[in-house]
């Protein structure tokens, strides 16, 4: 049976994992579609390495399910993994190997037919442009070589997931532009999942993001639809009184601006504009500006993390 674009790939429902008293993620629930490259985003300690770690059957939760394809990865850990790549924070690289040695091994570590490495092997390295360095041991390679190599183990099998944790940590500029664009790429063919604390990144690379604070998922938004308004500039040639503005459907309150002109923050999801036009024309307000103010993921991001921001610093 053929995939159809929106298959769920990975499922994972009430997550939850605790190190003694610390509660490092805390009932979250993901749903990873065919095609998306994820950006799990959020500062350190947030909880996306043990998140990926549960994601890639490396971490038991203390609670809560993940499915890979439908398949249980409690019920069924071997099947669930095979359809995932991961490279994990920590790459598991060996120095003392050549980078083909090295991926043959990662190979067979996934008990893939011998007949059918050596092509694996050439794909992965093309795939991240290890062409010319198959024979060079992997500790005299550059960092970000090595990263390139540590993303050609987690697709050496062909998964139609790849789950990277924090991708770019540690390289030079130029290394993470390489990166990066290597992510992208994978993103044409394999659904990706990567965490970041490095907001740029996500909006350069990922179509989704999903912010996580205190081990939840505080957000989670196509990246093209964080610049959703949450307040309207709204002026009136017969100003009201602010508290007849927040009196409106879908206002949470207003701010006076001066000139007849108010900040109004908005209800969650609410649109109020209509109502607020509405209103005006009823009341002779005499409304002469509305409009939607827009907010950077930044602005999103430092919002729904301050909290934990200010535990890091
Ligand atoms: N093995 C462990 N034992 C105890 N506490 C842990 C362990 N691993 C993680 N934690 C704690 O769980 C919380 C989440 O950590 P996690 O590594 O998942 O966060 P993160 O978002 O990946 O951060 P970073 O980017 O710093 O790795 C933190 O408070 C961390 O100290």
């Amino acid at each position: 049976m053929g995939a159809s674009p929106d298959e769920v790939l990975i499922e994972a429902r009430g997550l939850i994992r605790r190190y003694g008293p610390t509660v490092a993620v805390n009932n979250l629930d993901l749903t990873l579609r065919k095609g998306e490259i994820v950006g799990l985003l959020g500062p350190n300690g947030a909880g996306k390495s043990t998140t990926m770690k549960m994601l890639t059957g490396n971490l038991a939760p203390s609670a809560g399910e993940v499915k890979i394809k439908g398949v249980s990865l409690r019920e069924q850990p071997k099947l669930a993994k095979s359809h995932i790549g991961y490279l994990p924070e920590q790459p598991p690289v060996y120095p003392e190997l050549t980078v083909d040695e090295y991926l043959r091994f990662c190979a067979s570590l996934h008990r893939m037919a011998g007949k059918d490495i050596a092509a694996a092997l050439a794909s992965a390295k093309r795939d991240c442009g290890l062409g010319d360095v198959g024979s060079r041991l992997v500790g005299n390679l550059s960092k970000g070589y090595q990263q390139r190599v540590g993303i050609a183990q987690a697709i050496i099998h062909r998964p139609p997931v790849v789950i990277l944790d924090e991708p770019t940590v540690g390289l030079d500029p130029i290394q993470i532009r390489e990166i990066r664009s290597l992510i992208a790429e994978l993103g044409k063919t394999h659904t990706v999942i990567l965490s970041s604390h490095i907001l740029p990144e996500i909006q350069a690379v990922c179509d989704r993001v999903m912010i996580i604070a205190r081990g939840l998922v505080v957000y989670n938004e196509p990246v093209a639809n964080t610049h959703n308004q949450s307040s309207v500039v709204c002026g009136f040639r017969r100003p009201p009184e602010a508290v007849q503005l927040a009196g409106i459907d879908g206002v949470d309150g207003a701010s006076v601006l001066g000139d007849g002109r108010f900040l109004v923050s908005t209800r969650k999801n609410a649109d109020p504009r209509e109502a607020i036009a509405a209103a005006a024309a009823e009341r002779n307000w005499g409304l002469i500006e509305l409009h939607a103010q827009q907010r950077t993921l930044e602005e999103i991001f430092v919002e729904l993390t301050s909290g934990d921001l200010r535990a890091a610093a």
